[in-house]
This record gives structure tokens, C-alpha cells and sequence, in this order.
């Protein structure tokens, strides 16, 4: 396939989109769902998962304040990078606080990248009985402690993008819900 050839099959208006929310409120799966319908249309995608990234990029920081501060600015900053080159970068990650979800956007608006901001705002009664990695359990046997929305702050976005009711919808409408957001933006 020549260049013109690829360049014609391939979207290249990049974009960050992060997901942000509870443990088990449905971020990791609304952003693969996503990606494949992106990908489906020829969009360039890649899902910065935050379990990857804690493994790589930011092996060696925990949950404190600081730590996930950092965690995020790491994962913002690399988000920006493949958005700017025509990536939709897929972030499901929890994001607590608002400063720093604010200063990745701030980065990413000083860049002219588009960014959107995605609440997954799954209730915490029902992210803890969905309790995909256990973690809620082990908060209650007091096996952990620091858990987001538990007893560790999560401060909800006021002005999100897009606010998802997971609770409220299947995976395949979620997934639709950010494309439709995506689509309205000329970004799909
Ligand atoms: N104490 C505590 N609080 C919250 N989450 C915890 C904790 N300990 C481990 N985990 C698991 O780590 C994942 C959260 O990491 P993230 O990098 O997404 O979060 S953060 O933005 O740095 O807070 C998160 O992944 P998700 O469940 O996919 O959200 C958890 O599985
Ligand atoms: N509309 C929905 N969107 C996303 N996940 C959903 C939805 N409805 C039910 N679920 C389920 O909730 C769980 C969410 O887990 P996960 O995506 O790992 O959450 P997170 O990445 O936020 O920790 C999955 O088991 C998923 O199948």
C-alpha cells in the first residue's frame, strides 16, 4: 500500500479521551469497546491502561496524593503525545483529583490537542458490588485501606464532557454515547 493509499484509509484527527471514575465503575470497558469501533472506522487507537502503566511508566508509585498526581500527569503527558500525532488516545484511569485532571487538559489545550473528558459515574454501591478486582471486598475485611470512594477522595468532574450512568446502559451504549460525543466534535 503506498502512503496517499494509507493516509486515505486512516482518520488523523487525533484526540485524548480520558475516562474518569470509581474502581469497577466501567472506564477499562467502555475504552475497549470504544476501540474497536474506532478502530472499525480506520481511527489510529491506543488504550493507555492504567494497570499497564503502573507496571511500566510508573512502576513503583502507589495511592498516595502525590503518587497518583504523578501517575497522571505521566499518562497525560503521553496521551498528548499520540493525540497530537493523529492517535485517539483511550485513558481509563481514576484520576481522583481535579488539579490534576485540570493541568493534563491545560497541557493539552496549550498544544491545540483535543481533549475530552469523560465521567463514568457509576455509583459506588453498585462499583462495589460489581468489585471486578476484589478490592471493595478487601476494603471491608480491612485488608486495604485508601481505596478511592471509599475511603480515599474521588472529586467528581463539575463540567465533564460527557457524564456516563453505566448502571443505566449496556457496554455497546456507553461505547456509543463517547462516539456520538467524538462525531459532534468533527473528531469521528
Ligand atoms: N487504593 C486504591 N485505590 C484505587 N485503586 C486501586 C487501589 N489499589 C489498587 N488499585 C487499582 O489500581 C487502579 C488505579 O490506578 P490508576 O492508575 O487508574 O489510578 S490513579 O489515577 O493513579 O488514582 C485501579 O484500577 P481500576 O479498577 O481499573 O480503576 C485499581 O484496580
Ligand atoms: N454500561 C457499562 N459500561 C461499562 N461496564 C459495564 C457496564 N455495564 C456493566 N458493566 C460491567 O462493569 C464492570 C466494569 O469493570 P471495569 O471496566 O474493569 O471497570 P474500571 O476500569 O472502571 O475499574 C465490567 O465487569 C463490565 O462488564
Amino acid at each position: 500500500m503506498t502512503n496517499e493509499r494509507m493516509q486515505e484509509n486512516h482518520v488523523t484527527s487525533g484526540a485524548t479521551v480520558w475516562l474518569t471514575g470509581l474502581p469497577s465503575a466501567g472506564k477499562t470497558t467502555i475504552a475497549y469497546a470504544l476501540a474497536d469501533r474506532l478502530r472499525a472506522g480506520g481511527h489510529r487507537v491506543e488504550v493507555l491502561d492504567g494497570d499497564e502503566i503502573r507496571e511500566f511508566v510508573s512502576a513503583g508509585l502507589g495511592f498516595s496524593r502525590e503518587d497518583r498526581h504523578t501517575n497522571v500527569q505521566r499518562i497525560g503527558f503521553v496521551a498528548e503525545l499520540l493525540a497530537r500525532n493523529g492517535v485517539k488516545a483511550l485513558v481509563p484511569v481514576i484520576a481522583p483529583y481535579t488539579d490534576s485532571r485540570d493541568a493534563v487538559r491545560g497541557r493539552h489545550e496549550e498544544n491545540g490537542t483535543p481533549y475530552l473528558e469523560v465521567h463514568v459515574a457509576t455509583p459506588v454501591e453498585v462499583c462495589s458490588v460489581r468489585d471486578v478486582k476484589g478490592l471493595y471486598a478487601k476494603q471491608a475485611a480491612g485488608e486495604l485501606t485508601g481505596l478511592t470512594g471509599v475511603d480515599d477522595p474521588y472529586e467528581e468532574p463539575k463540567t465533564p464532557d460527557l457524564r456516563i450512568e453505566s448502571q443505566h446502559q449496556t457496554v455497546q451504549e456507553s461505547a456509543a454515547s463517547v462516539y456520538a460525543l467524538l462525531s459532534e466534535r468533527g473528531l469521528a
